[in-house]
């Protein structure tokens, strides 16, 4: 039997990565696909899903109750507002989102399965129907962390961000990459020039950044050769919504209630990184556990996650956006005591965000639904 599952969002930075890995694993058969656009609907379904029916119109509700499951990628503005006006039509199915509306809501459960199975578990037996995809460095972090979070390890955490353009999406990466090029056009002829002065070079690049022509109309400031320590809206008390979202999603994801949440918070950091997104992490454990039993608890937390030894070679290799970006496995090295004391530990952990910070909880979720993982 076939189960018709509609897809929002499929070309979008998380949703194309979600069609491919869907692609990948044959995650297609058995199922009738129903695709839907807020820009091109009658326009035809992608190549890739043979014999689906002409994109439908992702803002009519009727289109959508049709569907027992719903999956969307296409954004936060848009859970806001087609969910409620689902419900309201009558639609009983399962939604499974990629957008944070939903994921603090009692009424919703995070998915990020290696972690909490158990959880999602018991909501569907409940009846639970909103499965929301987590924050995608919260669930790269729990992904490589996880097991020491939860052998009741951690004490408190924080994290510094170091998170790629494509974290904003396909229109952020095209900016990072249009500014990159406009910088080097501004210096080409110096550049190709051995004997030209570098502080000239410096002023020039300097000057293109700082120019109202140069394209920074997605990320409001210039990226290329910056940084933005500033992801997400301001919340009013100093915190950016990311970094709250870095201390609510983790206890959530855990299963952990008020009266059991572990403190977790730091500063969230945009970089010029296209793809994956890394994180400095400092924990305080509940007591001195020697370094090689918290690698084994690392590596031995699920098959993807990856201890990297504290190495300059095997970090400079192994543990950057450019080594991780389209794996699936999650590096975690730089595990060293800190200075402050045998409990304190650093640790530096890159992950596809793309991959198991938004599509593949998606991916997995909805083959849970379906009784095939
Ligand atoms: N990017 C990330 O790392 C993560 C994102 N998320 C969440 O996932 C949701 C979707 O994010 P993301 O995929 O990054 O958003 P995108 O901006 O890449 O895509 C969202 C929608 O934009 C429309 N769109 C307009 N122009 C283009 C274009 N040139 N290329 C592709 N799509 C275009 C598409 O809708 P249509 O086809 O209808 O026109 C698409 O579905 C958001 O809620 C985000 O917060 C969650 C975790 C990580
Ligand atoms: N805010 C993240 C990506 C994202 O979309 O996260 P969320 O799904 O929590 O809004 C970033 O910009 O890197």
């Amino acid at each position: 039997m076939t189960t018709s599952v509609g897809f929002i969002g499929w070309r979008g930075m998380v949703g194309s990565v979600l069609m491919q890995r869907m692609q990948d694993e044959g995650d297609f058969a058995g199922l009738d696909p129903v695709f839907f656009s807020t820009s091109n609907a009658g326009g035809a379904a992608p190549a890739f899903a043979a014999g689906a029916p002409a994109l439908q119109d992702a803002m009519d509700v009727e289109a959508l109750a049709k569907l027992p499951i719903l999956v969307s990628c296409q954004g936060g503005d848009y859970t806001q507002d087609v969910y409620p006006r689902l419900r309201a039509a009558g639609w009983d199915g399962l939604w499974i989102d990629a957008a944070s509306t939903l994921r603090m809501e009692d009424s919703s459960v995070i998915v990020l399965d290696p972690v909490n199975r158990d959880v999602i578990d018991s909501a569907l037996a409940r009846g639970v129907k909103e499965f929301i995809g987590g924050n995608c460095t919260v669930s790269c972090m729990l992904m490589g962390l996880g097991g020491l979070f939860k052998a009741g390890l951690v004490e408190w955490g924080t994290s510094m961000t170091y998170q790629a353009a494509s974290g904003g999406g396909a229109r952020h990466m095209r900016e990072l990459l249009t500014q990159f090029g406009d910088l080097n056009a501004a210096v080409s002829a110096e550049l190709a020039d051995p004997a030209s002065a570098i502080l000239e070079i410096d002023r020039a690049v300097l000057a293109a950044q700082r120019s109202p022509e140069l394209d920074s109309s997605r990320f409001g400031v210039p990226l290329a050769g910056s940084v933005i320590p500033w992801i997400d809206s301001d919340l009013g008390n100093g915190v950016s919504k990311e970094e709250w979202k870095g201390g609510v999603e983790t206890n959530k994801i855990l299963g952990r209630g008020a009266d059991a949440h572990i403190p977790f918070d730091g500063l969230c950091v945009r970089v010029g990184a296209m793809r994956s997104h890394s994180q400095a992490i400092t924990l305080k454990l509940t007591r001195d556990v020697p370094l090689d039993e918290i690698a084994d608890m690392i590596g031995g937390f699920n098959e993807w996650a990856e201890y990297v030894p504290n190495t300059k070679d095997e970090t400079t290799t192994r543990l950057t956006p450019v080594a991780a970006t389209g794996s699936l496995q999650i590096p975690v090295g730089r595990v060293r005591k800190l200075a402050m004391g045998p409990e304190y530990i650093s640790a530096f952990t890159v992950g596809d965000q793309l991959l198991w910070g938004a599509a593949e909880p998606l991916r997995r979720m909805l083959l849970i639904a379906l009784g095939r993982l």
